[in-house]
């Protein structure tokens, strides 16, 4: 039976990092009121890691207690969580997952631009190729909420608010 969510609907946006999750999550909450969640920030603030990975040189996230620190808000809904992985959080929570897609060669630019450099670069342009977030999510949850959207341009991001704000419409005229 599906939760009641006096919030509105929970969205996940997933990707490769660069790929707009960021971008698109924030023009969402403005345009909806919807909170933007972003995992990272949250983590940071939060300090919800345990260790600390030395090829990537960064601190690696705690699960399980970022799941406890929005496990209730997520039951009220009405949230847009932006992470670039999505197997961990609980599958209840989201009532649909977008995941970007970005051309490699765009990726890259935007990656190189914000300062990642050899293994940490290719990693993650490879990543995208092997469609390996997409393959997460697809693993994670039912199909039919799994929805694949091209992150390439600014009309790309348009066309992706003005879907997702459809679906947000259509979500809340049928519960
Ligand atoms: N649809 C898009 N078209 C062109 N550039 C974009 C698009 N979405 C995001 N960008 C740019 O790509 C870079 C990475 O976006 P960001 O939202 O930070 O990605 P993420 O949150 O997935 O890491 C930013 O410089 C952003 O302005």
């Amino acid at each position: 039976m599906e939760n009641i969510k006096p919030g509105g609907p929970n969205i996940l946006i997933t990707g490769t990092p660069g790929t707009g999750k960021s971008t698109l999550g924030l023009e969402l909450s403005q345009r909806t009121g919807l909170k933007y969640v972003n995992v990272g920030e949250l983590a940071k603030q939060e300090q919800l890691y345990e260790g600390y990975d030395e090829v990537y040189q960064c601190p690696i996230l705690n699960e399980d207690q970022v799941i406890d620190e929005l496990e209730d808000q997520m039951s009220n809904g009405g949230n847009i969580v932006d992470y670039h992985g999505c197997e961990f959080f609980p599958e209840r929570w989201y009532d649909i997952v977008f995941v970007l897609r970005t051309d490699n060669a765009a990726l890259y630019e935007r990656l190189e631009h914000r300062g990642y450099t050899g293994k940490k670069l290719d990693d993650n342009i490879q990543c995208e190729i092997f469609q390996t977030i997409l393959e997460e999510a697809r693993n994670s949850y039912k199909h039919e909420i799994v929805h694949e959207l091209p992150s390439n341009t600014p009309e790309d991001l348009e066309d992706n608010l003005d879907k997702i704000i459809a679906w947000i419409e259509h979500w809340k005229s049928t519960h």
